[in-house]
């Protein structure tokens, strides 16, 4: 079995005194995909946000290929290679690509510190996944459309190849055509650039078909955990309501 990259344990967290988990254990492994669904607020953001210090931990941990990160601010873990790429807009209203800057400068500006010729690299990496990024290149993301504007903000997660990718609902809004491109770099990511994915999605089928694993959060707690490929339609819808 690969080596895990991530691991929660019995986590409760929220912010303040909101309690939002409890008790959640979740797990993934490298070259996996990790599938968290669940109803409209059971946490799946709230979550996320605990892993790179974005809600407050009241018990439990956070382990990251092996070390304890449970608690540390956002900057040391995204150093440590994790990438989230927040659902826009968020509750914290954060923008999830640079405004005022072009598609191009935006990919430099998340690549600070990288050898200049490991940026060319990483650039051109992008656009094979989103060519249409090669394409607006020059234009400033303010205008972007929103599905441009959601590719750009994964192609930013990736420049410093982070070991471990965090997308929260990356197809959300998105034409119906384009959600099945978007479903198919999710895979690139991980088949061709051997990212680990924790992926939080509304679109359970087609979440489900490309991941290796699944989790179900229902009001903080974690009520299924298993193959993605078991989770059928009925035991989703079951598990949903309650049941
Ligand atoms: N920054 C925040 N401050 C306070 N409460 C928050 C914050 N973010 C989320 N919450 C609350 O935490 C609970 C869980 O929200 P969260 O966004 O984690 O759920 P979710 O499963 O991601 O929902 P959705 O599918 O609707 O995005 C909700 O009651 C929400 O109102």
């Amino acid at each position: 079995m690969s080596a895990e990259v991530l691991r929660v344990e019995k986590l409760d967290a929220g912010y303040g005194k909101f309690h939002v988990l409890f008790g959640v254990d979740l797990v993934v492994r490298q070259g996996e995909i990790v599938v968290l669904l669940g109803p409209n607020g059971a946490g799946k953001s709230t979550l996320l946000n605990a892993v790179v210090g974005m809600a407050d931990v009241f018990g439990g941990r956070v382990v990251l290929s092996g070390r304890d990160i449970t608690g540390k601010p956002p900057h040391e873990v995204m150093k440590m290679g994790v990438a989230y790429v927040m659902q826009s807009p968020n509750n914290f209203g954060t923008p999830n690509v640079f405004g005022e800057l072009t598609v191009y400068e935006n990919l430099l500006a998340a690549s600070i510190g990288l050898p200049r010729d490991e940026v060319s690299r990483r650039i051109e990496e992008v656009y094979s996944l989103f060519p249409k990024l090669r394409e607006l290149r020059d234009r400033k993301a303010k205008f972007l459309s929103g599905g441009e504007r959601q590719m750009l903000a994964i192609s930013l997660g990736l420049m410093k190849k982070p070991t471990l990718l965090m997308l929260d609902e990356p197809t959300a809004g998105l034409a119906p055509k384009l959600v099945g491109e978007f479903f198919h770099a999710i895979k690139e990511i991980r088949d061709k650039l051997g990212i680990s994915i924790l992926l939080v999605e509304q679109n359970a089928r087609k979440a489900l078909e490309i991941g290796d694993r699944a989790y179900v959060l229902v009001t903080g707690r974690i009520k299924y955990s298993g193959a993605a490929k078991e989770l059928d339609e009925e035991k989703l819808a079951s598990l949903f309501l309650g049941g």
